[in-house]
């Protein structure tokens, strides 16, 4: 083995032994695009886990180039020996969302659909540093709270299905090297240097300059995005606790004994779980003030915020879906 095949094998049995029970014999999905980083994760699974790796294709209906991507999936597949399910999508995007946005919603749809019908315990996704690099500047450019700048974690549960995403710690350019060491057939997928889409534009423009300045700044961001990470754990067990002394729906006149840091992350939890949105800065700012103004009892409280409606119903809020 290699010393960059050494890499890929030693962060997949890192991730396994933070996350899988030490006998775990299950199967292992692995989200394979045929691009060059989840090739990389497919052999290294396949060396970490003999026998037990299943490759999950989401053949993306919308992109002319797709059955391209589907063919060199089917060959690499065969090559490491590997079963392949392949899954088609159709995702149109809704007004005002983004076309990557809803082929990224499709394709977690698809691969936990796959995974269910697949009976495959873990799926594997190959995002890497520079990934995470991007995703944390684009939080900021954003002007993200702390769930953003969290950036993406290493274990989730989405549609029902287990994600993991091993290769976090891992540049992009290791991974390609390798795959290319290997002589393993990989896709360039054509709309990852659209400049029309904002990563790719931070990829191309902002993650270079930032590297000249920063040669470290990967590791840098990747260290402020578990420090994050760590501290919205604090504030969302912060959150229950307060959310059992307040109540849901939550009292006014409990709500006001806290400071207003506590109300402010007391109510955005709230309000997600009443509503599966968060209010808006100004939304929430404006809540806390009128939260503060409701000191007697005909004070009449109303806002907009995540999607509805805040009022104040005798002695405590309420959440109105519109
Ligand atoms: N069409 C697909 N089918 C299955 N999994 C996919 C597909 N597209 C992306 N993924 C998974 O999601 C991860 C992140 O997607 P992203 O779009 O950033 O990667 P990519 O550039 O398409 O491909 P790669 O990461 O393989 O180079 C991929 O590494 C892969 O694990």
């Amino acid at each position: 083995m290699s010393r960059l095949s050494d890499t890929g094998a030693g962060a997949l049995t890192a991730w396994r032994s933070r996350w899988c029970p030490p006998d775990f014999s299950g199967k292992v999905g692995v989200a394979y695009s045929a691009g060059a980083d989840s090739t990389a994760l497919l052999a290294a699974a396949v060396s970490v886990w003999p026998g037990q790796v299943v490759a999950l294709h989401v053949h993306h209906g919308l992109q002319a180039a797709a059955d391209g991507f589907e063919a060199t999936a089917r060959e690499v597949a065969s090559r490491l020996n590997v079963p392949l399910q392949v899954g088609r999508t159709d995702a149109r995007h809704a007004p005002g969302q983004s076309p990557e946005d809803a082929a990224r919603q499709a394709r977690y749809l698809a691969l936990a659909g796959m995974a269910r019908e697949a009976d495959v315990s873990v799926v594997l996704l190959g995002q890497h540093a520079d990934d995470q690099a991007e995703t944390l500047l684009l939080a900021l450019s954003r002007g993200a709270g702390l769930p953003g700048l969290a950036g993406m974690p290493e274990r989730f549960v989405r549609h029902g299905a287990l994600f993991g995403r091993p290769f976090l710690g891992i540049p992009a350019a290791t991974l390609r090297d390798w795959v290319l060491e290997q002589g393993l057939a990989f896709v360039d997928d054509p709309s990852n240097t659209d400049p029309r889409f904002t990563r790719n534009r931070i990829r191309s423009l902002l993650m270079p300059a930032w590297q000249a300045c920063f040669p470290g700044f990967r590791q840098a961001l990747a260290r402020s995005a578990r420090h994050a990470a760590q501290a919205q754990v604090l504030l969302d067990e912060l959150a229950l606790e307060d959310l059992q002394t307040v109540g849901v729906p939550p009292r006014l006149s409990a709500l006001q004994a806290l400071s207003r840091a506590r109300q402010s992350n007391v109510l955005r939890h709230w309000l997600k779980q009443e509503a599966g949105a968060a209010p808006t800065e100004a939304q929430l700012s404006e809540l806390l003030d009128q939260v503060d103004a409701c000191r007697t009892r005909g004070h009449r409280l109303q806002l907009r915020a995540a999607g509805g409606r805040v009022e104040r119903a005798d002695d405590h809020l309420v959440y109105r879906t519109l």
